[in-house]
């Protein structure tokens, strides 16, 4: 193996692994040493929530040297192995690509004390550690992290995440949803050994190294329905009943035409959201029997206490929360199936879908339950599993868009510019009922520039695949058979020189509405209108994704790739014109509790780290 002194680190990535390593050695160092009153961050992040905390007093001097020799040991215990890592790696070049499973940057002794300072850093600080492995010389780029019992591919850079998708129909994407499916979900261990045993992949036909019953296959099983449901026939009843739902739900809520003062804008707008989306998709008579949408939302909070795998009588109010949801969806289901005798009326002529949900759905549980051991307990757990997926980036997304869009007056104004004039809210309903008034929405420009921004600063999923039968081979980067590559989709669109910052004016760590605008007369992506331009219906933009395959990332991609993406723009963008066309709001908070949150780090749309208070009055 030929070792050599890397010469340009990422500047970026390296001073990020110092800060890190520095706030963790010192938070440790808080944890041991006596200490009274400081402020430091709960979870090592950067955007992170401060607290009070016990620091000690100036005259303290002898506790003072003990604290600050601890923070030194620890900085150095921590920093050891990312040192080594910094100083020695492997030399790499277009024409001498190194296989990834033999990148072992350090090897023999080293290796396993390595990978558990990397477990450490991965459990405490992802996105610290991930910057630092995969950007070099300021590009994404390929990169193996070996963690105590497993081996990640990080595989990153445009060209190497478009081959991953392409080979994506081989793959699964097992380990992450195993452990969600048994810690957050509590599905029943029968039915995980169902998805554990299942190597089939989700494409129509089996692998052919395979040798599971076709009824067995939970990975199609699961992966069509989400597609099915999402992006089949259902989809236009399901986008109309979710306006409706949405309208109604606005409408109800305790806005007058003069200001009020609201305590936060994510639960306003995730409230909302979170309803219309349910009950779209699984009918009113799910949350018209219980709590079901505020008990979602608070599990969305508690999936952290279910990570760490606090026992139920530390985390009792979680427990039960959780129990709730599964019962309420065993509930719902067996009139969906009719088990019990109670069947809702399913000839086509008589279906209430806004009542009993999508008609897809309810024929996929048939399905569910062909697979050996299936029961309504497994059910209820893929159920909630699904309802987590649908709901969790949504709301948290919508509500970055419009507290971006009612920040910038300019921005409001030529948003509103965009839209359909309203006289009540009677006529947003209605406007917005018209599938024709929302196709024109969702091909706006602006529109959609707003939107495709937010995800790209906002989305922070980690996309993992594992080939069980295959080796793969990334453009001369070969991952092994069996072994997890992971796709950041934050550093794939916080990095690289494929965006669009009007020539650096526009940092990719801040909001620009305008990102992806080109001239339509333009062939190059890269020329965006200035920051301020007004723009008008005649103006001559066009939205342009154009060369950010691979780059531009929020849904994963392949085969595999979020079958709700479609109804993810709709929903958004409608949410988006409903606001604005219904209320004027005023946001009170100060920037601090508007920076994102890394709590949920890989999960999804990222929250803000504090409430959002704000002030709102109907227009119309
Ligand atoms: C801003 C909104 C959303 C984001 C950022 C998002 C992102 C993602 C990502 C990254 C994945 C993993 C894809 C992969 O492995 O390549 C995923 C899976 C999934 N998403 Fe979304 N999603 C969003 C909204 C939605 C919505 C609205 C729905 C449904 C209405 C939905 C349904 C699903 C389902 C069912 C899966 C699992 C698919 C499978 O494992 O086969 N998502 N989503």
């Amino acid at each position: 193996m030929r070792i050599t002194i890397r010469d340009k680190c990422s500047t970026n990535a390296s001073s990020l692994f110092i800060q890190s390593t520095y706030r963790i050695s010192r938070h440790f160092a808080m944890l041991f040493s006596n200490s009274t009153f400081a402020t430091f961050p709960l979870d090592f992040g950067f955007d992170r929530p401060t607290v009070r905390m016990l620091s000690q007093p100036q005259h303290h001097s002898n506790e003072h040297m003990n604290h600050r020799a601890l923070s030194v040991l620890v900085f150095c215990i921590l920093a050891f192995p990312m040192a080594f890592k910094f100083t020695f790696t492997r030399e790499h070049t277009p024409n001498d690509r190194p296989l990834l499973d033999s990148s072992i940057y350090i090897s023999g002794f080293f290796r396993p004390i390595v990978s558990i300072f990397n477990t450490v850093y991965f459990v405490l600080s992802p996105k610290t550690i991930l910057l630092y492995c995969t950007i070099a010389h300021g590009k994404p780029t390929p990169s193996r992290m070996d963690l105590v019992n497993e081996t990640v591919h990080l595989v990153q850079g445009k060209e190497y995440i478009n081959r991953l998708w392409r080979h994506s129909f081989g793959s699964r994407a097992l380990s992450l949803h195993v452990y969600l499916f048994k810690h957050w979900f509590a599905m029943p261990q029968k039915i995980i050994d169902k998805y554990l045993a299942d190597d089939s992949g989700s494409g129509p036909k089996p692998h052919p190294l395979s040798s599971v019953e076709t009824q067995n296959r939970t990975d199609r099983l699961s992966h069509s329905v989400f597609k099915d449901v999402l992006s089949g026939s259902d989809t236009a009843s399901l986008c109309q009943r979710y306006v409706l739902r949405l309208c109604k739900a606005l409408d109800q809520s305790d806005i007058s035409m003069s200001w009020t003062s609201q305590p936060d804008l994510v639960d306003f707008v995730r409230g909302a959201l979170t309803l219309a989306n349910t009950e779209a998709l699984w009918g009113t008579h799910l949350t018209e029997t219980s709590d079901f949408c505020g008990d979602l939302t608070e599990f969305f909070q508690d999936t952290r206490k279910y990570t760490y795998q606090l026992p139920r009588w530390l985390i009792p109010k979680a427990f039960a929360r959780r129990d709730r949801l599964l019962s309420d969806l065993h509930r719902w289901q067996s009139f969906a199936t009719g088990v019990d005798g109670h069947v809702a009326p399913w000839e086509d002529s008589k279906y209430n879908d806004g009542k009993w949900g999508s008609k897809r759905l309810r024929k996929w549980q048939a399905d569910f339950l062909e697979m050996d051991d299936a029961d309504a307990a497994g059910l209820a757990s893929v159920h909630l599993t699904f309802a987590w997926a649908v709901n969790v980036s949504l709301g948290p997304a919508a509500f970055w868009a419009v507290q971006e869009i009612f920040r910038d007056p300019t921005l409001l104004e030529r948003v509103r510019s965009r839209l359909p004039r309203a006289q009540s809210a009677a006529d947003v309903t209605s406007l917005l009922s018209q599938a024709q008034t929302r196709e024109e929405i969702c091909a706006d420009p602006l529109l959609q520039s707003i939107y495709t921004e937010i995800l790209r600063l906002r989305v922070c999923a980690f996309v993992v695949r594992r080939f069980p039968h295959d080796s793969v081979d990334l453009h001369g980067w070969r991952v092994p058979r069996d072994q997890i590559c992971l796709v950041s989709t934050h550093i794939a669109h916080m990095h690289g020189d494929e965006w669009n910052t009007d020539g650096g004016k526009e940092p990719l760590n801040r909001f620009w509405a305008n990102r992806f605008l080109v001239l339509k007369t333009d062939t190059d992506t890269k020329l965006a209108p200035p920051a301020t331009s007004k723009l008008c219906p005649e103006d001559p933009w066009k939205f342009s994704l154009r060369g950010l395959e691979g780059v531009w990332i929020p849904f994963g991609g392949g085969p595999r790739a979020c079958p709700g993406r479609h109804l993810a723009k709709h929903h958004m963008l409608v949410t988006m014109a409903a606001m604005v066309m219904l209320f004027d709001i005023d946001i009170a908070a100060s920037d601090r509790p508007l920076r994102a949150s890394h709590a949920n780090h890989g999960l999804g749309t990222l929250l803000p780290v504090g409430k959002v208070p704000f002030s709102i009055r109907r227009r119309v």
